[in-house]
Formats: C-alpha cells, structure tokens, sequence
C-alpha cells in the first residue's frame, strides 16, 4: 500500500511537485494521470526517494524511503523512463545482476528469468549483450528486472510505450494476475484504453498538483461527463489533456 500526503520537489525555479496526496491500496491498479510536465515521473521517483522531497510525507507497506530507501525499494518495483541497461551484459546477466541485489538467491533468479522471459518473450534476446537492443527490447529487459523479484509494489512510469501488440497484451495479463494476487500497482499512462482495460483507481495530477482520485465511474460522476477521456480534459483543464 502506497500512502502519500502533500508532497512537494522543486527543482529550482520549477515547482514540480505542489501538494500531491494519493492512496493507492493492495490488490488494486492505480492508473496516475496528467498531462505532459504535470510531475508523473518526478513523482514516481521521489516515491522511492531517488529524488529528495521538500514537503510531505510518504509511506510503502508502512516504510519512509527517504528513512529506510533500501527497505522500502526491496517492496518496490519501478521502471522510469531510463531503464538503465548495461551494455556489456546480456539480458540473463543483467536479470542475475539485479536479483542479488534484491536478495534473491540462485535458484530463484533462475526460476524467475525463466518465468519473466515467457512472460515478455524475451527468448531471442536472453543471451544477447543489451548493445544494440530496440526499444522495444529495452523495455522489455527493463521491465522483467522491475518483476524480477516479485515486489508487493509497482510503480510503472508508461511501461507500454514501443511494445508491441502481443508483449502489451502479455505485459496487461500480467499486471492483472499481479493484481490478483494483492500487489499495489501504479502505472503512469497516455493511453485511455489501460486505464479502462486494467485500472480500479485513477489519480488525475496537473501542475503538480492532485486534482482528482476515485474509480473511472466515480470520475465521469464527479464531473457529470460521459467518457473518461473528457472527464480527464475537464479535470486538468485543458485540451492537451492526452496524447493517445
Ligand atoms: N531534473 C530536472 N530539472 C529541472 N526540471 C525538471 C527536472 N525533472 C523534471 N523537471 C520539470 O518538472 C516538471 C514535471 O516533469 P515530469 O517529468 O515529472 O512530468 P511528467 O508528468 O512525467 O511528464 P510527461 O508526461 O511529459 O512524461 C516539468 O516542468 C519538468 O520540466
């Protein structure tokens, strides 16, 4: 479970973040809305305190990551925007390399690349250095090191951009089992589609700021709209509300 309340980042003269308050339950997808700059990725990684907040307080499974980051990040799973791969390992390496890191021990990582790679059909490019990968493969290798180790949280920062159709299917299957089996996922997406398709909650965010949080029904409620993509641009203000 993902508490947060009133958080603030700047980053110089930019207020990225000005009062952002959310909860996100276990055994729930919260999808976290917001136009482009509204502070999603700032979000997520102040979240796991890769970046420091000024403001607020936030709680993972009970733990402050700007108190105990590395305890709190052994619950978490998150994959940003840079997926961090290492050129010179192939993608078997690089899964071993991050399981250690979380603790996990040999048979597990084993068990679980095996998992991960039908998962994301990872076949042809599991013993390939990462050089060279598409984005689409990159994606991929960032996101089995995300559910590598089976976090009771995910934090996902638009993890379908430049899949295909067949890994976003595999990757929704898989985020619904998750789901099932009680894990806390947040996903920042564009794509309306995943939020009906996949998302319980939403969180509506622009400028920084928490401007909505509820079920899709209770959004279009709310605002008395019809569809969500409209109560989305009524809620943020703005025309430019989604790119997709
Ligand atoms: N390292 C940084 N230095 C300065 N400004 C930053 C930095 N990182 C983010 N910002 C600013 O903070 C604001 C929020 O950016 P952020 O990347 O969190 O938005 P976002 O909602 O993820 O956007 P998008 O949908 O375009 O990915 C933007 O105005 C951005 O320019």
């Amino acid at each position: 479970m993902i508490e947060v309340t009133d958080i603030h980042k700047r980053f110089g003269d930019v207020h990225a973040l000005r009062g952002v308050s959310f909860t996100a339950a276990d055994g729930r997808a919260t999808a976290l809305l917001g136009p482009n700059g509204a502070g999603k990725t700032t979000l997520m990684r102040t979240l796991v305190a890769l970046l420091g907040r000024e403001r607020g307080t936030v709680s993972i499974d009970g733990i402050d990551p700007a108190a105990d980051p590395l305890g709190a990040r052994r619950n978490v799973g998150l994959l940003t925007d840079q997926f961090g791969l290492y050129e010179r390992l192939s993608t078997r390496e690089y899964l071993r390399y991050f399981g250690r890191i979380n603790g996990m021990d040999q048979a597990a990582i084993a068990r679980r690349t095996d998992e991960v790679t039908e998962l994301l059909g990872l076949e042809d490019i599991l013993d390939r250095p990462c050089r060279g990968f598409s984005q689409g493969q990159r994606i991929k290798v960032a996101l089995a090191r995300t559910l590598l180790h089976r976090p009771r949280n995910l934090l996902l920062d638009e993890p379908t951009r430049g899949l295909d159709v067949m890994s976003t299917r595999a990757l929704r299957r898989a985020l619904a089992a998750l789901r099932a089996e009680g894990c806390c996922i947040i996903l920042a997406t564009h794509v309306m589609q995943e939020v009906t398709q996949l998302c319980d909650d939403v969180i509506v965010i622009a400028k920084g700021q928490t401007v909505a949080q509820g079920s899709p029904r209770e959004l279009c409620e709310q605002t008395g709209i019809a569809s969500l993509e409209d109560a989305f641009v009524h809620l943020v203000g703005t025309e430019e509300g989604i790119a997709a």
